[in-house]
C-alpha cells in the first residue's frame, strides 16, 4: 500500500523572542498509508490540532520532515504548500463551515473553484453522486440553514471528498452533534473510507469512536505512541 504521509522527527514550537518559547511537540514520527483509518486523541492542549495543522500543510514545522505523497512539503514555498493541499488533502471541522448563500451541492463543488479549476459536467456529477451516496440527493439544492446539524456534517464531509483527496484531515468531525447521529456519521466515514480508499485522520474525545478505528495514534507530552490494531 503506498505511503500517503510521512512524519519524522517533527517538533512544533511557538513564541521566542519576547515571549517564553514552549515547544508543543518534541518529535514526531508517523506514517500513514492509503485507506487507513486511524483516530487521533489525547488530552486537551496536547497538541491535536497542531499536529493536524501540520499534517493539513497549514502550519510548518519548527525542525523535522513533513512527506505528502512523496514530496518533501516541510521547506515548500506557500503556493506549492496550497498547491499539494487542494490535491491531496481534504477537511472536515466539528462545525461544517458550509457557506450560508449556497445550496448543499455548490458547496460540495467550492473545492473544485478552491483548486483553481471550472465547474464542469463530470464535477456536478459528481457531486450528485456524492449526495446521494450520504442519502442527500433530495436536499441537494437546499441551503445549509434548511438541513438538520447531521445533515449539514454529511454535505461538510462529502465537500473534503469532492477532489478524491488521499487523505482526510477530520477536528472531532461529530464533537456537535448528539451522539446517536455522531455514530451515524462516523459509520458514514468509515464507509467512504472503504468505497474510495481515502485514508482519513480523525481527532476525536470519543473513546467508543476511537475503538471503532483501525488505528489508535495518542499524543501525550509531545509524543505520539501508535497503538495500531
Ligand atoms: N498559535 C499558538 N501560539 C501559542 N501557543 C499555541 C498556539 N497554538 C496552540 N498553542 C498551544 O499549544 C498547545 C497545544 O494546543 P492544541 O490546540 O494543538 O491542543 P489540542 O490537543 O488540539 O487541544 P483540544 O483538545 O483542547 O482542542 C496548547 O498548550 C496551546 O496553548
Amino acid at each position: 500500500m503506498a505511503e500517503v504521509l510521512r512524519l519524522r522527527g517533527v517538533r512544533k514550537a511557538y513564541g521566542g523572542g519576547a515571549s517564553p518559547r514552549v515547544e508543543v511537540l518534541h518529535g514526531i514520527d508517523l506514517t500513514l498509508d492509503d485507506g487507513d483509518f486511524a483516530a487521533l486523541i489525547g488530552p486537551s492542549g496536547s497538541g491535536k490540532s497542531t499536529l493536524l495543522n501540520l499534517i493539513g500543510l497549514l502550519e510548518a514545522p519548527s525542525a523535522g520532515e513533513v512527506w505528502l505523497a512523496g514530496q518533501p512539503v516541510h521547506a515548500a514555498s506557500d503556493a506549492v504548500r496550497t498547491a499539494l493541499r487542494n490535491r491531496y488533502l481534504g477537511f472536515v471541522f466539528q462545525f461544517h463551515h458550509l457557506l450560508p448563500a449556497f445550496s448543499a451541492e455548490e458547496n460540495v463543488l467550492m473545492p473544485v473553484l478552491a483548486g483553481g479549476g471550472r465547474i464542469g459536467a463530470g464535477d456536478r456529477q459528481r457531486a450528485r453522486a456524492l449526495l446521494e451516496r450520504v442519502g442527500l440527493a433530495a436536499h441537494a439544492h437546499k441551503r445549509p440553514v434548511q438541513l438538520s446539524g447531521g445533515q449539514q456534517q454529511r454535505v461538510a464531509i462529502v465537500r473534503a471528498l469532492m477532489n478524491r483527496p488521499r487523505l482526510v484531515l477530520a477536528d472531532e468531525p461529530t464533537g456537535n452533534l448528539d451522539s446517536q447521529t455522531a455514530h451515524e456519521v462516523f459509520a458514514l466515514l468509515r464507509e467512504l473510507n472503504r468505497d474510495e480508499g481515502t485514508a482519513f485522520l480523525i481527532v476525536t474525545h470519543d473513546p467508543a469512536l476511537a475503538a471503532r478505528c483501525d488505528r489508535r495514534l495518542s499524543i501525550r507530552d509531545g509524543l505520539l505512541l501508535d497503538g495500531a490494531g
